[in-house]
């Protein structure tokens, strides 16, 4: 057997013990997870610094930070999201118990990508360990330093039987991906998103795509254009601008583009200093081939700003690109680096048609003081995310959903989300013996009038406040009492009529 087929084996394993279900067990694991981010935090920014050259301070902002704060999260709620949830009844179901219970899936794959090495191969897992699963964790080879600190790490604090760590590169996932898994949680590029998909399908294992892509910036001319700048800036230069949300380029009206260049470099400079390659808030493409490809965008555009690079060092300065055609090479793939494309274009529609002619993005920005023109921008486009004079923080907010739309990945995730992407969500209706008489209206044979009262049952679902529900209730028992008087033996009557007063009563949101 592999390595990577013994680690699926023994988590499947020690999945049907059935110790990952309990709750105290989810929640001792997350603690256990919690505490390694502050008893390690040393280990895991050393690793990062090594690999990306992010700074202690930022590691913490960007990576841990957020993973503490979804962890405290899940162990404050998990007893909540996992409780069953009652649901809304139909007339015909109204006398049973019907809800929702969240089950564990199994046994979870979760693939990483490098960019974010912690945050985008935890917050999976925080969310595998809350809905009960197994989780086998392959972080991206790309980042060997943080994929190592992250291998010798986690057995140390969570049950490495339950949630083994696998490393490698694409031979070691490809191993992964035959085995059989009840999900596949993959955050990376498109590309390799359709083949997860497609080994996927093989089992025919459900997966979460979390995918990039082109995430567009439109600035209107009518905004505060230093503040816009100020936080495009910081959108698109943070972690040197491989982030799967950063602003990939800005559209924008000729007129304002020479005070939108002038105010990104006034950013730069405030940021990262007048030589950035020597700031410590300022990192580094993740490798040379990595370095090479974004080198080769600037290629048919013009630099307004930046463009210094040092391939020894897989540095590149924060660069604008002016004028940019939607022809150049900038514009044929998701950047993921710090250039900083502006399209000028001729106002918002044209905006708009630009977005739509193009595959659906990640994030959308759009600055601007007008709601109107933020309405417009959300009616008339779609994206998994979409963001008003501001960029990256819908991360952040653990009650949205993150994710893709269309190519830009499917399935969501962060605080709840997270819980139900990696549960089976079971319905269940628990019905009584009893009141056997209702049913004769779906029992064969099949007449017109219990078609009819079916029609009734089903269709009629009446929004009836306290009042309303009580003159209703003293109508069917006129009705019962006259039904009984004249056709006396007819208990498919009589069962319908009682029906009918029960789902008065509660015809509300019933409890479970
Ligand atoms: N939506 C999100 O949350 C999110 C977060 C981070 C990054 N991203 C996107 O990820 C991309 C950058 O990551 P990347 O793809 O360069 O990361 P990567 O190269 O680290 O690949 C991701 C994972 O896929 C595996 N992999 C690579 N090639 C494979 C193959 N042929 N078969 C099977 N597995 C393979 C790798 O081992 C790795 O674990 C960008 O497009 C970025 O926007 C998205
Ligand atoms: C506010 C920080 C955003 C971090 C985004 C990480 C996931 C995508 O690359």
């Amino acid at each position: 057997m592999s390595r990577e087929q013994i680690a699926v084996a023994r988590a499947r394993k020690a999945f049907q013990t059935g110790r990952s279900k309990p709750l105290e067990h989810r929640i001792r694991q997350l603690k256990n997870l919690q505490r390694l981010f502050v008893e390690r935090q040393t280990e895991i920014s050393d690793a990062i610094k090594k690999d990306l050259n992010k700074s202690e301070v930022g590691t913490q902002l960007y990576e841990t930070l957020g993973l503490e704060g979804e962890i405290t999260l899940a162990i404050k709620k998990l007893k909540e999201w996992a409780a069953p949830r009652p649901v809304e009844k139909n007339l015909l179901t109204i006398s049973d118990t019907v809800y929702i219970r969240p089950e564990p899936l199994g046994v979870v794959l979760i693939i990483g990508a490098w960019n974010y090495p912690w945050a985008v191969t935890i917050q999976p897992l925080i969310g595998a360990i809350a809905a009960g699963n197994a989780a086998v964790v392959k972080p991206s080879e790309v980042c060997a330093h943080t994929a190592k600190v992250m291998e010798e790490l986690l057995p140390l604090y969570i049950d490495k039987e339950l949630y083994p760590v696998v490393t490698g590169g694409v031979p070691e996932t490809q191993e992964l991906l035959r085995q059989r898994f009840d999900h596949i949680f993959y955050t990376g590029n498109s590309t390799v998103g359709k083949l997860i998909m497609e080994a996927a399908a093989k089992h025919l294992t459900p997966v979460t795509l979390e995918l990039g892509g082109k995430s567009p910036c439109y600035i209107d001319k009518n905004c505060d254009i230093s503040v816009a700048c100020r936080r495009v800036a910081w959108g698109k230069y943070t972690n040197c601008g491989q982030t799967c949300i950063a602003p990939d380029y800005i559209l924008c009206e000729p007129s304002i583009q020479e005070r939108v260049i002038a105010e990104v470099k006034k950013s730069i400079k405030d940021f990262y200093t007048e030589n950035p390659k020597s700031c410590p808030d300022y990192g580094r493409i993740i490798n040379q081939r990595h370095f090479r490809r974004i080198m080769a965008m600037t290629e048919d555009s013009t630099i307004a700003v930046g463009g210094d690079n040092d391939e020894s060092e897989c540095y590149i300065a924060p660069t604008v690109l002016r004028d940019v055609k939607p022809e150049a090479k900038v514009m044929q793939e998701e950047i993921f680096g710090p250039l900083l494309p502006i399209l000028p274009i001729g106002g918002l529609d044209e905006a708009i048609n630009f977005i739509n002619e193009r595959e659906k993005p990640l994030a959308l920005y759009v600055f601007t003081p007008s709601d109107k023109v933020i309405k417009r921008m959300i009616d008339e486009t779609s994206s998994g995310g979409v963001l008003a004079n501001d960029c990256l923080v819908h991360y952040s907010v653990s009650s949205l959903p993150f994710g893709g739309v269309g190519n830009s990945g499917m399935g969501c995730y962060h605080g709840k989300f997270s819980f139900n992407q990696l549960s089976h969500l079971r319905s269940c209706l628990i019905k009584k013996l009893k009141m056997e008489g209702v049913n004769s209206m779906r029992y064969p044979p099949h007449t017109p009038k219990k078609l009819g009262w079916a029609r009734f049952f089903i269709l009629k679902n009446p929004d009836l406040g306290w009042l309303g529900r009580m003159a209703l209730l003293t109508i069917f028992a006129v009705v019962a009492a006259v039904v009984i008087q004249v056709s006396p033996g007819r208990q498919e009557h009589f069962s319908v009529v009682v029906l009918c007063s029960c789902n008065v009563l509660n015809s509300q949101v019933t409890s479970f």
